[in-house]
């Protein structure tokens, strides 16, 4: 399954849905791949397919030059990197940091500033296609930064992703465009849901409609991917609820920051919070169909969770 071995080892860490994904893409590619997560199953996972398994970020950043972040929100990317045990008591000089996460603008901004004052380089690289497409390293990546470290990730980018947008020089364009994408993404699931609700409602058989939506004007990138996973009663997260209460809370954020008003964004925020406050926080972000009353959801069918 593995190429020929490359140059160098890549770290990663956080093995969650999209970091998994990155790190096996690496692994078929032929990289040395370490790996770091607060969860020691993920380790184990990621062990049998081959990889290296660390005890901390500072262990893993000896091993390694290019280190990948993929953990969940800004305050564990800087635990992961200025914590106690972070990387960046152990990254050498030169080295990359390519951070995945969904964050704010100015926090970006303000980590680019810390790392070069360690002489650490970071491209801004978040991610889309969900957990199918960054294991099969195929997924979408809007990235932004200086010559110097897109020369160091070279040889990794083409490895976990099928696009590979280069936005401009600057740190922080990259995350504005995803933000632009979470945007659309949080909509269209919150859309996808309401819809749902609305035909289950009106005594439309849930896998027809989902048929006819498929093949009909209605149809969106979220519908197609996330109502299969309401049909089959399956709420195993490969994207959670409580992500959309954050990104949509950045998008929200960041246009608050020039006055510019994001009503749809608004409400399905609003809708994401529901789902959370309900205790949904951990659940699939398909959940949001379940702060619908009055409607009797397809139920789980036994089987292997979603893939
Ligand atoms: N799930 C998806 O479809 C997509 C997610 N994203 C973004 O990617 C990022 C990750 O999302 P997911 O993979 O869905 O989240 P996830 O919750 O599945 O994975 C996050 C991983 O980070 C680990 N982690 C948390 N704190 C840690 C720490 N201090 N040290 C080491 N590991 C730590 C967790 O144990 C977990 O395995 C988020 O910013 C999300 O918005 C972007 C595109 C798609
Ligand atoms: O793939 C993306 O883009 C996404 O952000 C979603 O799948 C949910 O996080």
């Amino acid at each position: 399954m593995q190429g020929e071995r490359q140059a160098g080892t890549v770290g990663v860490i956080g093995l969650g849905a999209m970091g998994f994904g990155v790190a096996k893409s690496l692994l078929r590619a032929g990289f040395d791949v370490c790996a770091f997560d607060v969860r020691a199953e993920a380790l184990t996972k990621f062990e049998a397919l081959g990889g290296k398994a660390c005890a901390s970020p500072q262990d893993l950043a000896s091993l390694c030059d290019v280190l990948i972040i993929q953990v969940v929100n800004a305050e564990q990317t800087e635990l992961v990197l200025f914590g106690s045990e972070g990387a960046v008591t152990a990254l050498k000089p030169g080295s990359l940091v390519i951070s995945c996460a969904t964050v704010a603008p100015a926090f970006i901004e303000g980590l680019e500033e810390k790392l070069r004052q360690q002489e650490i380089w970071l491209l801004d690289a978040p991610m889309s296609g969900g957990a199918a497409k960054a294991a099969s390293g195929d997924m979408t990546l809007m990235t932004s930064g200086p010559a110097e470290a897109y020369a160091r990730a070279e040889k990794v980018l083409p490895a976990i992703a099928g696009k590979i947008y280069r936005l401009g020089e600057k740190v922080g364009v990259g995350t504005r465009v995803k933000i632009v994408n979470q945007h659309l993404a949080g909509i269209h699931i919150a859309a996808a849901a309401e819809a749902m609700a609305l035909g289950i409602r009106e005594g439309a058989d849930p896998a027809t409609l989902f048929d006819v939506i498929t093949h009909s004007a209605g149809n969106s990138w979220m519908f197609e991917n996330r109502i299969p996973h309401i049909l089959a009663g399956d709420y195993t997260p490969l994207s959670a609820v409580d992500i959309f209460v954050k990104d949509l809370g950045l998008a929200l954020d960041t246009a608050r920051r020039t006055k510019f008003p994001l009503p749809l964004a608004a409400t399905a925020h609003q809708m994401f919070l529901n789902a959370s406050a309900a205790g949904y926080g951990r659940e699939d972000d398909s959940a949001v169909i379940k702060t619908f009353p009055g409607i009797t959801l397809p139920a789980s069918s036994a089987g292997t969770p979603h893939e």
